[in-house]
């Protein structure tokens, strides 16, 4: 059988989104976006193991998923989940086919980024949108690959100074000084740091949400 478009199966116009995410640059692109809905931020507690055998791409998609679901049943608990769409993101950080989340502390950050300079690595973002009610979630994901340039130890050392390689996947962020560290990248700059804004506005037409429409 077809699977049912998001649209369809979805009974009542969506009132508002729910974004399950503690990350303020998610925060920021979603209300770059200027949706004419309120949006709620509702951050969840997902677990976020996986096994190993998983690709980049299932693992982004599957804690997407488990965000968003994790704050849906929030919702569900306080009643409040009417017609509302529960978006959640994760982004992580590809080497050589190993997988780089947040470093535990700096000397891991030391690490990431001793491995990540002077050569490209891929990241990978995540994207749910889950419809409280009957509704069926939407899961999508974006890769980015970025070059790192040549990064000496010292560099690396007052980089991670600044303090913003702390809660960023591949220890960098590259919408801050860590942009000074990157030489180039093919694909979506958003998706890069946290969500790409351009594939979320398309999976929020799936559910009526025009970003074009006031
Ligand atoms: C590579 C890169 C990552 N990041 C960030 C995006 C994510 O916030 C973080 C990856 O961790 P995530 O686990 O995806 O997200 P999070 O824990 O920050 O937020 P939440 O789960 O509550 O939504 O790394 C940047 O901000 N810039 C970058 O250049």
């Amino acid at each position: 059988m077809k699977p049912k478009h998001a649209n369809e199966v979805q009974m009542q116009p969506i009132s508002q989104l729910v974004l399950a995410s503690s990350s303020p640059r998610r925060k920021e692109l979603v209300a770059s976006l200027g949706l004419s809905l309120p949006v709620y931020i509702l951050p969840s507690d997902a677990d976020e193991s996986v096994p190993e055998d998983w690709t980049p791409g299932h693992i982004v998609e599957q804690l997407s998923l488990r965000k968003a679901r994790a704050t849906a049943a929030i919702l569900s608990e306080r009643q409040e989940e009417s017609s509302s769409i529960v978006v959640g993101a994760d982004t992580i950080v590809v080497v050589d086919g190993d997988v780089l989340g947040k470093p535990k502390d700096r000397n891991d950050a030391f690490g990431m980024l001793k491995r990540l300079q002077g050569r490209s690595h891929e990241v990978y973002t995540g994207v749910a949108c889950l419809p409280t009610g009957n509704g069926q979630a939407v899961v999508k994901h974006r890769m980015t690959k970025v070059y790192m340039k040549p990064l000496g130890d010292e560099r690396i050392l007052k980089y991670i100074a600044t303090g913003e390689s702390d809660d960023k996947a591949g220890a960098y962020g590259i919408q801050g000084y860590g942009a000074a560290n990157v030489d180039r990248i093919e694909g979506c700059y958003f998706n890069v740091v946290g969500l790409p804004i351009s594939l979320l506005s398309d999976m929020l037409l799936e559910f009526g949400i025009d970003v074009f429409e006031s």
